[in-house]
């Protein structure tokens, strides 16, 4: 009995490895429905690079998320969240056994299969994108690899095209100085998630676009997305499939297509808000509903009802920086992009609609107290980068106002990141409006949809309130006895 126990293991054992050998992987753990255990190495532990290592450890993958700072490594070392996404913080500590975090990127490259750079590509003064860490992070990369070692190499991070080329070289020419030559493998692998959801939008993505040049890199990257493309896995407690969800497109290309279809994907996303926000303008005018408007456009299912919410804007740390690349990159193609820069002229000047209401109702804007609902650039984030508020909140105070401001998650970061803001931070929405000669919606969040309007404006100055997401009903507001103004209705 025992002896056949154990031939059984070894012909089981033996059958796995080779299966993982086809696809160019040396492990021979299998995580569930024959899908094999991989190891991989994350660089960046951002909204990106932390969200994909959690859920690529729920998913069975051993994963060692990599990042230069030592803070954020002690923090997740010692099990909490740095970044404020839904579910993470759980779901952080519930797959320990498959995370480890680390500063030192040579101690996690034993007999690594994948290793994903997710570090930040922000914006140059001149709209460039700044590669500076991807290129460092390369250059590491090269220093370390050796003949044992020979992974797939996956560019997550927003990069512009040839890039995928530009690390290769980067690896390459730091091999040779360490007199070697090894067969690696680059791909280019966008991220779609967005924040405030980039748990589900990593289970369940609508697409996984993977370019490369070769087989390998495609087939390697199907088996770690094979839980995702196959949704074999169970779905994390409180984070469950979407209804009518179906599985994922996995679109393979070259690697200039793909980190071309990144910024496509984005660019398309940030004119259809600025689209809408276009014919709110028009329809203040003309005395036409936004809402409607939209609802009656996105009905047609060529257009399709989402990403048409007229309000304030977008903002964040993607469509702005990445819309600014994409019209530098086509700069030095002598390439016009006329309609994203329109988009882009659009947006600035649509976060600027508040102090255009409030001139409007207040007339003098010196001396009054204006309270902000919201800080973070969308709900569900404590993310604050290119944030609308941020820009109101200048010109508030330029034009002389007190500025008081709440924001259920983002306040801390708020005063860490802009210490030279002179904004009231208060506690709640009772505190924030106690005095206020207006309130201003920056933020739709869950939270202000229960909150008791009738008992704010009883502590309020002046009964104003400007919906910059028209996120309420005129109706209910003037029934309180407010002056109420939404966009675009
Ligand atoms: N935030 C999003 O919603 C989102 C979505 C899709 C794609 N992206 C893209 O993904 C990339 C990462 O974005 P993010 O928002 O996660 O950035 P982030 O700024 O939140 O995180 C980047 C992390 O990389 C670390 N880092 C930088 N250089 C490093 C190095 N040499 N070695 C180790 N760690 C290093 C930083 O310390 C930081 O923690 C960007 O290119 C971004 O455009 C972001
Ligand atoms: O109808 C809408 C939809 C969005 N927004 C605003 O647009 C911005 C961006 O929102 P969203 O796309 O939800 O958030 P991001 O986290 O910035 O995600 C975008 O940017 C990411 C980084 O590249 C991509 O991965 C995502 O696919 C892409 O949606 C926010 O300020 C929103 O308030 C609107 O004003 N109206």
């Amino acid at each position: 009995m025992p002896l056949l126990f154990i031939t059984t293991f070894i012909v089981i054992t033996y059958i796995i490895t080779k299966q993982m050998e086809k696809g160019g992987i040396r492990g021979i753990f299998v995580i569930a429905n024959n899908q094999a255990q991989l190891k991989v190495v994350i660089i960046g532990a951002g909204y990106v690079g932390l969200t994909t290592s959690v859920c690529l450890a729920y998913l069975g993958h051993k994963i060692t998320c990599v990042d230069r700072n030592h803070k954020i490594i002690d923090s997740l070392n010692a099990g909490e969240a740095t970044i404020y996404e839904p579910g993470l913080q759980k779901l952080l500590r519930d797959v320990k056994r498959n995370l480890a975090f680390s500063t030192c990127l040579i101690d996690a490259f034993d007999d690594v299969d994948v290793v994903i750079i997710a570090v930040g590509t922000p914006s140059k003064i001149n709209g460039d994108a700044d590669l500076s860490a991807v290129e460092k992070v390369a250059e590491e990369i090269g220093d370390i690899l050796n003949k044992d070692c020979q992974p797939v190499i996956v560019n997550k991070s927003t990069v512009l095209i040839g890039s995928a080329r530009r690390v290769e070289t980067i690896v390459k020419t730091r091999l040779e100085r360490r007199g070697l030559k090894y067969n690696f493998f680059v791909a280019s692998n966008p991220e779609f998630l967005r924040e405030g959801a980039a748990i589900i939008d990593t289970l369940y993505p609508d697409r996984i676009v993977v370019g490369a040049n070769d087989t390998h890199s495609i087939n390697v990257l199907r088996q770690l997305y094979a839980p995702i493309l196959e949704q074999t896995f169970t779905p994390p407690p409180g984070i469950s499939r979407p209804m009518a969800y179906e599985v994922p497109a996995f679109i393979t290309t070259n690697p200039t297509s793909a980190e071309l279809i990144k910024y496509a994907a984005n660019a398309f996303l940030a004119m259809k808000v600025s689209f809408i926000n276009e014919f709110a303008g028009l329809s203040e005018k003309v005395g036409a509903d936004i809402k409607d408007v939209a609802r009656g456009i996105g009905f047609d299912k060529r257009i399709g009802t989402r990403y048409l919410e007229a309000g304030l804007g977008w903002g964040g740390s993607c469509f702005g920086k990445d819309t600014k690349a994409i019209m530098y990159m086509a700069s030095q193609y002598s390439y016009s992009m006329d309609l994203l820069q329109a988009a882009i002229k659009v947006n600035y000047c649509q976060r600027f609609v508040v102090m255009e209401k409030l001139q409007m109702i207040l007339k003098v804007i010196r001396g009054c107290t204006v309270g902000l609902l919201g800080l973070a650039f969308k709900p569900n984030t404590d993310d604050l980068r290119d944030a609308p508020s941020i820009n109101i909140i200048e010109k508030l105070i330029e034009l002389g106002a007190r500025v008081k401001a709440y924001d259920p998650v983002a306040l801390i970061r708020f005063q860490r990141q802009f210490p030279e803001l002179d904004v009231e931070c208060c506690n709640g929405v009772l505190e924030l409006s106690r005095d206020c000669d207006a309130l201003v919606l920056i933020t739709d969040w869950l939270e202000f949809s229960s909150v008791d309007w009738e008992k704010v404006g009883g502590l309020m100055r002046q009964k104003i309130f400007i919906d910059g997401r028209n996120m309420f009903n005129k109706d209910d507001f003037e029934k309180n006895g407010f002056t109420y103004q939404g966009v675009g209705r």
